[in-house]
C-alpha cells in the first residue's frame, strides 16, 4: 500500500500516458473538465514558501436570461499534524492554529468565500488508541472555545464563513463528547454547528469510544454564499445521509474526513462524487495527509502485531459537482489549499436535465422504510 511516495494518481497518469489518450482517460475518469483557476502570483509565492500545494479550478454552468451567475469560491484545506502527538496539547493545537492561519491568509488572496478544514483538525486523529487523556483535551466547546474564537477572528479578518469540525466538549449537557463541526458566519458570528451522524466501528476507527451519533440531523445554513451542509467523514458511506441534507436545501456540502489509504482510498474518488450527481449539489471531500504517531502501542484487533500508527491518511481533497465532472485531487503528501470556484446555478441546470429530486420515490421509500425499522417487519421477498 502506497505512502508518500505516491504523489497522485493524476500525476502518474500525466507521466505515463501519451497526451490523447490523456485525454480520453481524463474525460472518463473525471467527466467534464474544469477550467484552470487564475491565481494572483503572491498567492503561489506565498504558499511555496508555506510549503503547500496550491490548486485553482473554476467548474462552469450555462449563463441564464433570468438569473445571474451565482459565482463562489470555496478553499479545502489538507494538512498533517505539524508536532508529534506526545507534545503537550496546548503547543499541538497551537501549532496547528498557526499552519492554518497561514493557509487561510492564502485562502483569502485567492477570492475564498467558504473555507472548510479537515475532521477533528486541532489534534492528531487518536480515536486508535481508545485511550482517554490526553486525547479528550483536544475537546473544546463548539459555542466560545479557543478554536472557535480564533475561526472567528479569521473570518472576521477575511469575510470568509469557516466550517472547523472540531472534538466538543458540551458543557451544557454533562461534558460529553461529540464530533462536531462549527460554521461560523463570514460576519463572525458562530452561526450554528453539526454532529457526526454516523460513528464509524471498523479498523482502528474506534470513534464509538469517545462520542455517540450526532443528534442534531441534518441542518442546512443559509450564507451569503450559498446553503451549506457538513456530512463528516464516514457519514460519506451513507447515501441517505447527504440525501437528507439535499432534502433540506443544502447546494454545497463538505465530507471533512479523516482516512487511509488501506480502508478507503479506492472508495475516496466514488463516494463525494456521488452524492454530487445524486443530489444535484457541489461536494468537498477533505482528508487529512501523513502518518501519526502514538505513545503507546495498540492493536487493531486482527490478529496483527500491535504498532503505534494509523497508516497513511492520503489527502487527495477534491471538489465534485452535479454534472458528475470533478476537480484534481490534491497530492496525497503534501498539506494543501484547493481553491473551487462554483456557480451554483448548475444544481438547478443539472436537475432540470436529469430530475432525480423529480423521480425520487420518496413518499414510497419512506413508507416501506417506516415498516422495515418495525422489529414486526419481515423482507418483501416473492418466493415460488
Ligand atoms: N474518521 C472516520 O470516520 N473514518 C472512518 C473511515 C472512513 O470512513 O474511511
Amino acid at each position: 500500500m502506497a505512502g508518500a511516495e505516491f504523489e497522485s494518481l493524476e500525476q502518474c497518469l500525466e507521466k505515463h500516458l501519451p497526451l490523447a489518450d490523456l485525454r480520453e482517460v481524463k474525460r472518463i475518469l473525471y467527466g467534464k473538465e474544469t477550467r484552470e483557476l487564475n491565481l494572483p502570483r503572491g498567492a503561489f509565492e506565498a504558499a511555496t514558501k508555506g510549503d503547500f500545494e496550491l490548486l485553482g479550478c473554476a467548474f462552469e454552468a450555462v449563463e441564464e436570461q433570468q438569473r445571474r451567475p451565482r459565482t463562489v469560491r470555496v478553499g479545502l484545506v489538507q494538512n498533517r499534524t505539524p508536532l508529534p502527538a506526545d507534545t503537550p496539547v496546548v503547543k499541538q493545537v497551537t501549532a496547528l492554529h498557526r499552519r492554518i492561519a497561514a493557509i487561510a491568509e492564502v485562502a483569502a488572496m485567492c477570492g475564498v468565500n467558504i473555507i472548510c478544514f479537515q475532521e477533528a483538525w486541532t489534534m492528531p486523529f487518536a480515536f486508535c488508541t481508545r485511550e482517554k487523556l490526553p486525547w479528550t483535551e483536544f475537546a473544546e466547546s463548539a459555542e466560545d472555545g479557543p478554536t472557535t474564537r480564533f475561526c472567528q477572528e479569521l473570518s472576521r479578518k477575511h469575510g470568509m464563513v469557516v466550517v472547523s469540525p472540531i472534538l466538543e466538549r458540551d458543557v451544557e449537557h454533562g461534558d460529553v463528547l461529540w464530533n462536531t463541526a462549527v460554521v461560523i458566519s463570514n460576519s463572525g458570528k458562530v452561526l450554528g454547528k453539526t454532529r457526526k451522524n454516523h460513528i464509524p466501528r471498523v479498523g482502528d476507527f474506534n470513534e464509538s469510544t469517545y462520542y455517540m451519533e450526532g443528534n442534531l440531523g441534518h441542518p442546512v445554513f443559509q450564507t451569503p454564499f450559498g446553503r451549506i451542509a457538513v456530512n463528516i467523514c464516514y457519514g460519506r458511506h451513507h447515501p441517505l445521509n447527504w440525501l437528507m441534507f439535499s432534502i433540506n436545501g443544502a447546494e454545497i456540502i463538505f465530507n471533512p474526513s479523516a482516512t487511509i489509504g488501506v480502508l478507503s482510498e479506492s472508495l475516496w474518488p466514488i463516494e463525494a462524487r456521488n452524492a454530487a450527481i445524486a443530489n444535484h449539489c457541489f461536494t468537498c471531500a477533505i482528508n487529512r495527509v501523513g502518518e501519526e504517531r502514538f505513545p503507546n502501542e495498540f492493536t487493531s484487533g486482527d490478529g496483527k502485531k500491535a504498532h503505534q500508527d494509523f497508516g497513511y491518511f492520503y489527502g487527495s481533497s477534491y471538489v465534485a459537482a452535479p454534472d458528475g465532472s470533478r476537480t484534481p485531487g490534491l497530492p496525497r503528501n503534501r498539506d494543501g489549499l484547493l481553491v473551487a470556484e462554483l456557480d451554483l446555478n448548475l444544481c438547478r441546470q443539472t436537475s432540470d436535465i436529469w430530475g432525480f429530486k423529480m423521480t425520487g420515490r420518496y413518499e414510497m421509500y419512506a413508507q416501506e422504510l417506516a415498516e422495515a425499522v418495525k422489529p414486526s417487519y419481515s423482507p418483501n421477498i416473492v418466493k415460488e
